[in-house]
């Protein structure tokens, strides 16, 4: 057999099980299917796709990868009872769907390969070759490359940008961090109460100040501060005021969780821990001996000024935000996004109201812009292009952005027009097409130096598949953000394969395991709309229980899962779709302080 003989065969091969995929995950759950679902039915694709598998050539043929045997000693509920047989598959919403059958096999144990494996790219601050595939170096051939290679090429098509913005705290969320977060103070800045009670100087009993019991202040409150000493008020030493007298030894007097701690403390009583019998006198309860220092946060307990808390590129999540302000920062100088402009093709697309007259609605408009911010990006506008040669060329070649995303035109069709516009515009392809289901006519290509192009295939839940294969590591490289680790989770069903792509399949996670989802076709948002995460299973598929890679989702934590905060009047979407965050987070509240409920004393005896 001739090498071209092969080519052709393979992408016979292509055709028949891209054919079977769409039968077996499409239109088994068309309507029109009749109401019975018998097993019969249930399997009707299985003999294409058996016919595929026993065509593939048998160089190509399970090249497994990227997954590793679930070990015996991890069990988990959906795997338990009899056999492992009768796994469920849920719905979006819930229902059981028929298991899949007959696609897989068993894997063996051992399995060093990694062709599944999401590629890793290099951590922010480890210097990138500049503009890695220039004239200078062409790199590997272009097509079509296997899943983990296209997502390594895609992050090390770029080097980190290193552009920074200082911004508000309230506008740095999402962000990383472009230099390493010092403290600006030391933490707690003074020596504080860690709880309301007593702050008492020496062995016990201590002697209560005559005008600040208890009974007595809790009726009719005057100024604060007015009765006692510099630093109190009527109801003793509260949080915020100014450094306290001295408390003499023998003495006590009531203090607020966070108040200053009075020169001379040796220890804080808890209020439930001591009693003021009324006559000026504090006792400890006998069960709760003092311990020196105890419930005193000393000075510096945390860190020390100048103290290096965390390193340039952490993403700054609520928590950082929290951090940074609590060590003394009103702004971060942050890694500026790259600046991406969306552009959608296709004439058939409706902005509004439902599908009519043989077109439908956008739906990556409104999706894609608000994803890409969740990967890090600054989305400047989002466009929406008549399907015409001239329209595309100029659209890309007017960006000024540091990447242009397209949607659809990516294929052969007659109106198609990424490919012709980027060879036009001199650009250099560096990945055109992928093996990945669906979504295999994504593409990379490089605009200009420091400049990159994505094209994601028109349908939907191919558009995600480049997402986050193609545009999830080149935004990550480029805004000096760390790689999420890898998750592996074992499957609740056996999944179809593809014999030679990898595919991507939207799951739910359920009690420690992926649920494989129905309505994963490739034009279907319906799966990944109710999914938390994208399950890679390699060339030939998966079996129930075999541990498979799963990409996080912006909604369901690891990478891309802090939203960026699209910074107020910048961020425009020209085709008027709402550019609103899919995963925000609730305004930061108040946190109480550390209240464990363990007696534990902060500071040893
Ligand atoms: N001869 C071939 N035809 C196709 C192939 C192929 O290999 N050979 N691959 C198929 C696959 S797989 C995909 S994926 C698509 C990719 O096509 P394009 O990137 O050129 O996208 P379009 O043709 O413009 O659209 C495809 C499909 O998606 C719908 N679409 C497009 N944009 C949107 C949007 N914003 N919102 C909702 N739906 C959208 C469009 O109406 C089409 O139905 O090519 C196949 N063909
Ligand atoms: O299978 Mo296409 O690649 O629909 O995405």
């Amino acid at each position: 057999m001739t090498r071209r003989d092969r080519a052709g065969d393979d992408e016979a091969l292509d055709r028949e099980v891209d054919e079977a995929l769409a039968l077996a995950n499409d239109e088994r759950e068309t309507p029109a299917a009749p109401a019975e679902d018998t097993d019969a039915e249930r399997d009707w694709a299985s003999p294409a796709l058996d016919l595929a598998r026993g065509r593939t050539p048998p160089e190509r043929e399970r090249t497994r990868t990227g997954r590793r045997d679930r070990s015996p000693g991890r069990g988990h509920p959906a795997s338990g009872g009899a056999g492992g047989a009768g796994a469920e598959a849920l719905d979006p919403s819930g229902s059981p769907m028929p298991q899949a059958r007959g696609a897989a096999r068993r894997r063996s144990p051992a399995d060093p390969a990694s062709e599944g494996t999401g590629a890793r790219t290099r951590r922010s601050g480890t210097p990138a070759p500049e503009d890695p595939y220039g004239e200078d170096n062409p790199g590997p051939p272009i097509t079509p490359r296997t899943w983990s290679d296209a997502r390594a090429t895609a992050g090390a098509a770029a080097a980190a940008m290193t552009a920074t913005v200082v911004r508000p705290l309230a506008e740095a969320l999402g962000h990383v961090l472009a230099e390493p977060l010092a403290a600006l103070t030391d933490l707690p800045p003074f020596d504080t109460s860690a709880m309301d009670g007593w702050a008492l100087a020496g062995p016990g009993p201590w002697r209560l100040p005559r005008h600040k019991h208890l009974g007595e202040h809790l009726q009719e409150p005057g100024e604060p501060g007015e009765p006692g000493e510099p630093g109190e008020s009527e109801y003793g030493i509260l949080a915020g005021h100014a450094a306290p007298a001295p408390l003499p030894d023998g003495h006590a007097v009531r203090i607020a969780t966070g108040a200053r701690i009075p020169p001379g403390t040796t220890a804080v009583l808890r209020s439930e821990y001591g009693t003021d019998t009324g006559d000026g006198w504090l006792h400890a309860a006998p069960a709760h001996p003092v311990a020196l220092g105890q419930d005193i946060r000393t000075r510096g307990q945390e860190c020390r000024s100048g103290d290096h808390l965390l390193p340039a590129g952490t993403p700054i999540t609520p928590a950082v935000l929290g951090l940074a302000a609590a060590s003394g920062y009103d702004e971060l100088a942050t890694v500026r996004g790259p600046r991406v402009d969306v552009l959608v093709l296709g004439d058939e697309l409706l902005t509004e109201g439902r599908p009519r007259d043989g077109r439908i609605r956008d739906a990556l408009g409104p999706m894609i812009g608000p994803w890409l911010r969740a990967l890090g990006a600054e989305v400047l506008a989002t466009r929406r292009l008549a399907d015409t040669a001239d329209a595309v060329h100029a659209a890309v070649a007017e960006s000024t952005a540091d990447v242009v995303v397209t949607t659809g035109g990516t294929a052969a069709g007659p109106v198609d027009h990424v490919h012709p516009t980027l060879r036009r515009l001199g650009a250099k392809l560096l990945v055109d097409g992928v093996r990945v289901r669906p979504g295999h006519p994504m593409l990379l290509a490089r605009l200009a130096p420091g400049r990159h192009l994505v094209g994601l295939p028109g349908n939907p839940l191919a558009a995600v598949s480049g997402l986050l294969t193609l545009a999830e590591p080149l935004l990550r490289t480029l805004g000096a953000r760390p790689a999420a680790e890898s998750r592996w989770m074992p499957l609740a069903a056996a999944v179809h394969g593809h014999p030679v792509d990898t595919r991507l399949v939207p799951v739910a996670f359920r009690r420690g395991a992926a649920l494989p989802l129905r309505f994963n076709g490739p034009a279907m948002l319906r799966g990944i709309a109710a999914a938390d995460g994208l399950a890679v299973i390699p060339p030939g598929g998966a079996e129930r229980d075999d541990e498979a890679e799963v990409l996080a989702l912006p909604w369901s934590g690891g990478y891309g899962s802090t939203p960026v905060t699209p910074p107020a009047g910048t961020v425009r979407n020209t085709a008027g779709s709402t550019a609103e965050n899919p995963a925000a987070y609730p305004a930061p509240g108040t946190s109480d302080d550390d209240e464990d409920g363990i007696p534990t004393p902060e500071a040893p005896a």
